[in-house]
């Protein structure tokens, strides 16, 4: 049996359209990949409270559940869990993002995203993004 972990994630939009990355540190499993910001989602939480405590931490940056639109999800079978990742759009938050765990951050357009190695759940989404931002 595996176990399905729930994970929260965001494409974060700038004014010009572009989606912010972030690569994975060194130390961390699948180090070196560029993911969405985002992280597990806690027992007794929601997926967008989630978010919004992780944008917290990870970048420093204060956003809501109402800014908060789903727009797709991953489902990936890993070798020890399978990732069940909803995936959210947010263009609006206060603050900049900053990398407060050691991540480098970049904003990336659409059609450049598959120039940026991510881990394999997020491949789909790929088209996906470039297709609706
Ligand atoms: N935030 C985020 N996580 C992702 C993405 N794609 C993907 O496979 N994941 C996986 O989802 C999990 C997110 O866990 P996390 O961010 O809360 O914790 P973590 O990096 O410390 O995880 P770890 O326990 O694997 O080291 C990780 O296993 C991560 O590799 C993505 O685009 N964004």
């Amino acid at each position: 049996m595996t176990k399905v972990v729930l994970v929260s994630a965001v494409a974060l939009i700038d004014r010009d359209g572009r989606v912010l990355l972030a690569q994975r540190p060194e130390g961390k499993s699948m180090a070196g990949l560029w993911e969405f910001p985002g992280g597990k989602v806690e027992a007794g939480e929601s997926p967008e409270a989630a978010l919004v405590r992780e944008l917290r931490e990870e970048l420093g940056i204060e956003t809501w559940n109402s800014c908060l639109a789903p727009l797709t999800f991953a489902s990936h079978a890993y070798d020890d869990f399978h990732l069940l990742m909803p995936v959210f759009a947010c263009r609006k938050w206060e603050g900049v993002p900053q990398p407060k765990e050691g991540q480098v951050l970049d904003w990336v357009r659409p059609n450049k995203l598959r120039d940026y190695p991510m881990p394999p759940a997020d491949i789909p989404l790929i088209p996906i993004l470039r297709d609706w931002l």
